[in-house]
């Protein structure tokens, strides 16, 4: 299988995003687990452009990397310079990297308009710094800055420039599609050209996303020729982004039969994308092709069904190739197949002509109409199911619960107070609280009557709380839908209530919530 070498930018162009501020630490955890996984290069900055690049090259040159190879980027020297009276050149030697990278112009309107230099200067920088930095590191990548564009508009003048870079000694030619404008076939049209005039080059790809087909493009160039493929994780990157490289790795090893990374390396792509959404603050969406949470799930009953039978039915991959699982939801589009799925996952086996499997998708379409959501409550979902066949118990029995707001003109806020009755077993418990609101207080007197004799309600916390309105058009008298998010520091599970009043849906959400702990405690042997 041939090799097709991934050029990570996501410490570099990556931080180009908008919102994007990674610090030191944050490009230093980034790196470490790009290495793991594989990457061949990885760009971690451009070392003089600010304080925080060149403390993470004085950092980078103390760790050696596993698998990947640590590239400092900069551009090609000033007009009217020499390469090594350049500040800008001379800090990217002094980063330590052994690979360096350098943008050049090879469009002739930025060589007139942005860097208002000669056609002639520009191939002077492009070779002069190239063959000065080669004569100090081990390898010299040479970014052809708008090639596509600058192609367009006057192809010699954009072969020279290539022509400049490689002679001058540079390993790699890389072509940037850097206003994202260009499309996949005009790609793969002029990467052939580039790879039939310079056959002794190796040639790479920089796509951006503008024209939301980068990850097309690039696959187009390595198809026509192209062996580095440069982007980022999750395709973070200036205006659009620049090319996924989570579609593109997985794209080019399973499916175009290159090879690229470990294939058990392949099986921590979804963490990895994960993972640099957590450290980038920026939320991965759900339909992510391959790594996203969405990728693999299944909620149509048509799809659910089949799937059951032959997974390849509905999937184009098999998820665990990537790391990322099978889900199925259940919705009022559901059909039975959703449901034995689901009770499947939690342990219980029915038979798909059971009446009460029957009875209970009936119940949840019902469910669905009146406001609930189960997609985005698993846990109400579970105890659904589980007390349809008989499966919790009564953990504690209500017998009424009251809440007080209150505000006098003295106060500042609002003060919230709620009462709890219940039984546990036969023992009556009666308690108030106060809470910076209604709910709050709900779920502080609750509770107090329950940590008493289920110590482990301690450790739930509430995490996130939502509110909806479920059928608009019935004003303040319309059901609301509260969703609410808990965890115990070991799992997170989310509960759903419905009701014409704000209060009884979070009691019934709230109330999930702690009957599921218990219930997970039970089946774990805890309580
Ligand atoms: C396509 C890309 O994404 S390339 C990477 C872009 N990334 C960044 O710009 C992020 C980091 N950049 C920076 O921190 C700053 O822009 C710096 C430190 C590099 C330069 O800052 P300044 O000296 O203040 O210049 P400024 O940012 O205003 O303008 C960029 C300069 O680079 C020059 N330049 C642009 N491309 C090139 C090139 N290929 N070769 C040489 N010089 C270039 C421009 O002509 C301009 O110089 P001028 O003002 O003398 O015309
Ligand atoms: C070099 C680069 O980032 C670009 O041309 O898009």
């Amino acid at each position: 299988m041939e090799q097709v070498f991934i050029y990570d930018t996501t410490l570099r162009d990556g931080s180009q995003a908008e919102g994007i501020n990674f610090s030191v630490e944050d490009k230093m955890r980034i790196l470490q687990k790009l290495d793991e996984f594989g990457v061949h290069y990885i760009e971690c900055g451009w070392p003089g452009a600010n304080p925080k690049d060149t403390i993470l090259f004085e950092r980078l040159r103390k760790i050696k990397t596993q698998n990947a190879k640590i590239v400092a980027f900069g551009a090609t020297r000033k007009a009217g310079k020499k390469a090594h009276e350049d500040k800008q050149v001379e800090n990217l030697l002094k980063s330590g990297a052994k690979v360096i990278t350098v943008f050049g112009k090879s469009w002739d309107f930025h060589v007139t308009h942005a860097i208002g230099t000669t056609l002639e200067e520009n191939l002077d920088m492009v070779y002069e710094t190239v063959s000065y930095l080669k004569k100090h590191v081990e390898e010299v990548i040479f970014d052809a800055e708008h090639f596509f564009d600058g192609y367009r508009h006057n192809e010699s003048y954009a072969f020279k420039v290539l022509e400049a870079a490689f002679q001058a000694g540079a390993d790699w030619i890389v072509l940037c599609d850097t206003n994202g404008g260009t499309l996949p076939n005009e790609v793969y049209e002029i990467t052939k050209k580039v790879v039939q005039k310079f056959p002794q080059a190796r040639v790479g790809i920089h796509a951006h996303n503008d024209s939301d087909t980068a990850v097309a493009n690039s696959l187009m160039a390595v198809l026509a020729g192209a062996r580095q493929v440069h982007g980022t994780i999750n395709g973070l990157g200036e205006r659009t982004g620049n090319a996924n490289l989570c579609s593109i790795i997985p794209n080019l090893q399973l499916k175009l039969g290159f090879s690229v990374v470990p294939s058990q390396n392949l099986k921590k792509l979804t963490e990895l994308a994960h993972f640099v959404s957590e450290i980038s603050n920026t939320p991965l969406p759900k339909n992510m092709p391959y790594v996203g949470e969405s990728a693999f799930t299944h909620k149509a009953g048509v799809h659910a069904s089949a799937v059951m039978k032959r997974s390849e039915t509905y999937e184009h991959i098999d998820p665990s190739l990537v790391g990322n699982r099978r889900k199925v939801t259940v919705s009022d589009l559901s059909g039975r197949s959703n449901i034995l799925y689901k009770l499947r996952e939690m342990g219980l086996e029915v038979d798909d002509k059971s009446p009460e499997l029957i009875k209970l998708l009936e119940k949840i379409k019902e469910l669905e109409k009146e406001g609930y959501h189960f997609e985005a409550a698993e846990a109400s979902f579970e105890l659904l199911c589980k007390r349809h066949f008989g499966l919790v118990k009564n953990y504690f029995d209500l017998d009424a619960y009251r809440v007080l707001i209150a505000r006098r003109s003295t106060d500042l806020s609002p003060v919230s107070e709620a009462t709890v009755r219940l039984y546990v077993e036969d023992i009556k418990e009666h308690t108030a609280a106060l809470g910076n609101g209604p709910v709050s207080a709900l779920d502080r007197a609750l509770r107090k009557a329950l940590e008493e004799f289920y110590p482990s309600l301690k450790d739930v916390q509430l995490i996130d709380y939502k509110v909806r309105i479920v059928n608009e058009s019935e004003g303040t008298s319309a059901k609301v839908r509260v969703l609410i998010e808990s965890t115990d520091g070991r799992r997170k599970w989310g509960t759903v209530g419905v009701s014409e009043n704000i209060i009884e849906a979070s009691w019934i959400a709230l109330t999930d919530s702690l009957v599921y702990k218990l219930l997970k405690d039970e089946e774990e042997g805890i309580m």
